[in-house]
């Protein structure tokens, strides 16, 4: 249960997880239930912040944005390719993580996007195990008799989990808008899947989402499906507002490892710290995580020397590898006759009040509804003239980066990998989604005016950010590039998914359904328009991972495969940044797999 400062400071656990978001609540959670002799405590940062409509109500997406009580508001440094711009990095604090803030869009990625993990140096991360686990976390139930009635939905029962923590089902929806969106996609000849959870997600379908249809559809996250059935286990602790500064290492990397015996962390302005029996598990996150290793000591040389942090064990790959969606919203004004209500209802509060009331009442209403009708397309789909041409200049430019020898170590996989990637026809690289509200970044929606946004996503980017301490200061924020479109090819390749949306909402019946393109409007349609469009207006899909990838030590690896921070005897890292590539996916099922997985590790160690 979540305790008291005075009950925990000073003890000893046998393992100590920094980050109660959605991975370290995972991992936690299962340790209590692998381990009933051994104690696990976690120190989160932010605050319980259970029982929150804020939290559990769905449909309100970003209304906990910027609020610092559930989000860390981290900035970015002014982007180059961004007009100086800075980008805001919103990420979820308290317990749950993102998953609390997350719209609970629930997908899983192409099998080579996971198989890839294998290739590059880690055994036993494939697709078969990530299927496995995430069936392990999920807990599906189908659509009702009525929801049927509207739109059909398929799915494959061998795909879903039954039984798991984690609830999903099928979304209520604006059905005239999702089933506009799908049927205009294969008017243009893609392909509709029965099942998008089984490995191959090129076409169009409906997806799942992450809501409890047993408590009314309320959102299902780390925190409701794994911390609240085992808070009242003995051997699990649980302390809020405890932001740790850094883990106390001991010994050298010389004689077989640095060995960590304990966790410093304030809270009330205090510093305390505890003692660690057996293993420290960081999942602070892709932002905090190498954040909390270079404050302990481990990491780049140069970065650590300029904070005045004595180097325990140089890791060069701390905080370097940063990769993140970028995404483009392109929204539309509907016609009122078409009528369905959109999430925009909710921005108006005597609306929202309406909704509530039926949310209490258990009846239809906003707050169960869902965003779930997508697609992931090869660039080859998206432009098939157009593609040889942008395959061609990726490849021209890779390949000379690669024969340059100037890439850091290990990004030469990557980027091979990726290549095949780009020049298969089957797997996708860009992603459509149906959002049924206003969601752009230019303009402001209007009062009783009613939107859906398409936002495209590029999936797999070449660009490679990085995030580093600017000081040994464990409160302020590490500095933050992604280094957004740093390889040209990756404004292109979003750009032909801004193209591709826009020639969809020509085509029936999405045409009938919209009135008019608000942004970036007609007036952006050219490649060049769009391109400056996107200088501007491209935002984060808040998907980062990689900040302290799972590669081999040479290759800038941060941990093993037995997610194992090289040079420590007992440290892991359990979070979105050990991924070391991207993948064609929204990430919580991700992040859910790496914490099921650093548990079974545990468990067999
Ligand atoms: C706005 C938003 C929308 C998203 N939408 C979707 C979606 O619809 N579907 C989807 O699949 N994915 C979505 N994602 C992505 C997905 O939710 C995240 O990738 C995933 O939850 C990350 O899990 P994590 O465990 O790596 O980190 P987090 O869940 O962010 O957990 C990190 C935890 O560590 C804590 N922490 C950080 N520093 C410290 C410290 N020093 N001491 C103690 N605690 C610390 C944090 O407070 C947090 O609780 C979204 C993400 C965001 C931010």
């Amino acid at each position: 249960m979540v305790s008291s400062v005075e009950n925990v400071a000073g003890k000893a656990y046998d393992y100590v997880v920094i980050g109660g978001g959605t991975a370290g609540l995972t991992a936690a959670s299962r340790l209590v239930e692998y381990f009933p002799d051994r104690s696990v405590l976690i120190l989160e940062a932010g605050e319980s912040n259970l029982d929150d409509p804020k939290i559990l109500l769905g449909g309100q997406f970003g209304s906990t944005f910027g609020d610092p009580k559930y989000d860390w508001i981290f900035t970015t440094k002014p982007q180059k390719h961004h007009y100086d711009k800075v980008m805001t990095w919103n990420r979820g604090k308290g317990l749950g993580g993102s998953s609390g803030m997350n719209f609970y869009v629930w997908t899983k990625p192409p099998k080579e996007s996971i198989d890839a993990f294998e290739e590059l140096g880690n055994p036993g991360w494939n697709w078969k195990s990530y299927q496995e686990l995430t069936m392990r976390a999920e807990d599906f139930t189908e659509a009702t008799e009525d929801q049927l009635k509207e739109l059909v939905h398929t799915y494959k029962a061998e795909y879903r989990g039954r039984g798991g923590p984690i609830k999903t089902t099928v979304p209520a929806t604006a059905v005239s808008l999702t089933k506009g969106f799908l049927d205009s996609l294969q008017n243009m000849g893609v392909r509709l899947l029965d099942d998008p959870y089984g490995g191959d997600i090129t076409g169009c379908w409906q997806a799942a989402v992450s809501l409890n249809r047993e408590a009314q559809w309320t959102r299902s996250y780390a925190a409701t499906a794994y911390y609240l059935p085992n808070k009242d286990k003995p051997n699990f602790t649980v302390l809020t507002e405890a932001n740790v500064a850094r883990i106390l290492l001991d010994g050298e990397e010389s004689s077989g490892g640095v060995i960590a015996t304990g966790v410093e962390f304030t809270h009330g302005g205090k510093t305390y710290s505890v003692k660690v029996n057996k293993e420290v598990v960081v999942s602070a996150g892709t932002i905090k995580s190498p954040q909390v290793l270079e404050l302990s000591g481990i990491g780049r040389r140069d970065v650590l020397e300029t904070a005045g942090i004595p180097v325990k064990v140089e890791l060069p790959g701390v905080g370097e590898n940063v990769q993140d969606h970028t995404l483009c919203a392109i929204s539309y004004e509907l016609d009122p006759k078409t009528g369905p209500k959109t999430f925009d209802v909710l921005r108006n509060p005597k609306l929202a009040e309406e909704q509530a009331k039926l949310q209490k009442a258990g009846a239809d209403n906003l707050y169960r509804y869902g965003i779930s009708a997508y697609s992931f397309l090869p660039i080859q789909t998206m432009n098939p003239n157009g593609a040889p041409e942008i395959i061609e200049g990726v490849s021209k430019l890779v390949e000379e980066q690669i024969k340059s020898g100037k890439l850091p170590p290990g990004l030469a996989e990557q980027y091979k990998i990726q290549l095949r990637t780009l020049k298969d026809a089957h797997v996708p690289d860009l992603e459509v989604i149906d959002v049924n509200c206003f969601m752009s970044h230019r303009s402001a929606p209007e009062d009783g005016k009613a939107y859906i946004t398409i936002l495209a996503v590029l999936q797999n980017p070449f660009s490679r950010g990085t995030i580093h301490i600017k000081s040994k200061d464990p409160l302020e924020q590490p500095d933050i590039d992604p280094a957004l479109f740093e390889n040209p090819y990756d404004l292109e390749l979003l750009k032909e998914s801004v193209k591709y949306t826009k020639r969809m909402a020509e085509t029936e019946p999405f045409k009938s359904l919209v009135t008019k393109e608000v942004d970036p409007g007609k007036e952006n349609s050219t490649d060049d328009e769009i391109r400056e469009y996107l200088r501007n207006y491209a935002h984060t899909c808040w998907h980062a991972i990689a900040s302290n990838s799972m590669l081999p030590r040479d290759k800038n690896g941060v941990v093993d495969p037995n997610l194992k921070v090289y040079g420590t005897k007992n440290v892991r890292v359990a979070d979105l940044s050990v991924l070391p590539l991207h993948i064609a996916s929204h990430t919580q099922s991700a992040a859910y797999y790496v914490g099921e997985k650093v548990a079974d590790i545990l468990k067999s160690a």
